[in-house]
């Protein structure tokens, strides 16, 4: 599989470009201990992760990826406040980017790609993680979780990017690690890529119909069928 004419490419953050997984199921943690709750191993909490802080909090209460219908509303409130408040202060501890990410970045950035970054996470912790990484300056474009009145799978925020961008779907690529960056890209008629290393809620990231599967992020490059020559 080749991708021709693609201008915008559009990458998932977490799992996909970093494991910031320590740090949330921290965050996570430290919450539940401040509203006397037991822990859950990093493991579980890395299931729970990608459909935003929201529905992280309220799995975390409910101790399952499935949220209990009992959840009291002012009780999630307070819950996600304290959730975001921890994680404001661990968001780059221990998160890191995974293998091969910053050069191949590097390299599309250099070539013309137009790089774009759409995650569930709250948009306020997007710049932070990338200035700390180093990978601030290459990306022309941010929207997160709670950017616009819809996220991921729904394919608002895809569209969004094509909209203020000026291009459309079928020159842009959506790049992630989970079936809601797939659902959101085949909703926004926009083809896709699944990397395996990430998340995905521990389900197998092949059944969910991206256009291309790949282990490594590097192999991006070689999927690209670039209208000039990749720059090293
Ligand atoms: O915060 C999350 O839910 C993760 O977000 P992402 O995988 O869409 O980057
Ligand atoms: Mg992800």
């Amino acid at each position: 599989m080749k991708f021709t004419n693609k201008d915008a490419l559009l990458f998932d953050l977490d799992g996909t470009l970093i494991d910031s997984v320590p740090d949330l199921a921290l965050s996570i943690n430290q919450m539940l201990n401040a509203l006397d709750m037991k822990p859950y191993p990093t493991d579980i909490i890395r299931s729970w992760v990608g459909n935003g802080a929201e529905v992280l909090t309220k799995r975390a209460l409910s101790g399952s990826i499935e949220i209990s219908p009992d959840l009291n509303t002012a009780y999630v409130e307070k819950a996600l406040s304290i959730f975001l408040t921890y994680y404001e202060q661990n968001v780059c501890v221990e998160t890191t980017l995974y293998p091969n990410v910053k050069s191949t970045l590097e390299t599309l950035h250099r070539s013309g790609y137009r790089l774009v970054i759409v995650t569930n996470k709250p948009e306020q912790f997007v710049r932070p993680i990338l200035k700390h990484l180093g990978l601030n300056d290459l990306f022309e474009m941010v929207v997160g979780g709670d950017s616009l009145p819809k996220r991921k799978p729904d394919p608002m925020q895809l569209t969004y990017v094509c909209e203020t961008l000026g291009v459309a779907p079928s020159n842009c690529l959506m790049i992630g690690d989970s079936k809601n960056d797939i659902f959101a890209a085949t909703a926004a008629q926009m083809q896709s890529v699944g990397l395996t290393y990430g998340y995905n809620h521990g389900e197998d990231i092949n059944s969910h119909g991206a256009s291309l599967i790949l282990d490594n992020f590097a192999d991006i490059i070689d999927a690209l069928v670039p209208a000039t020559e990749l720059v090293d």
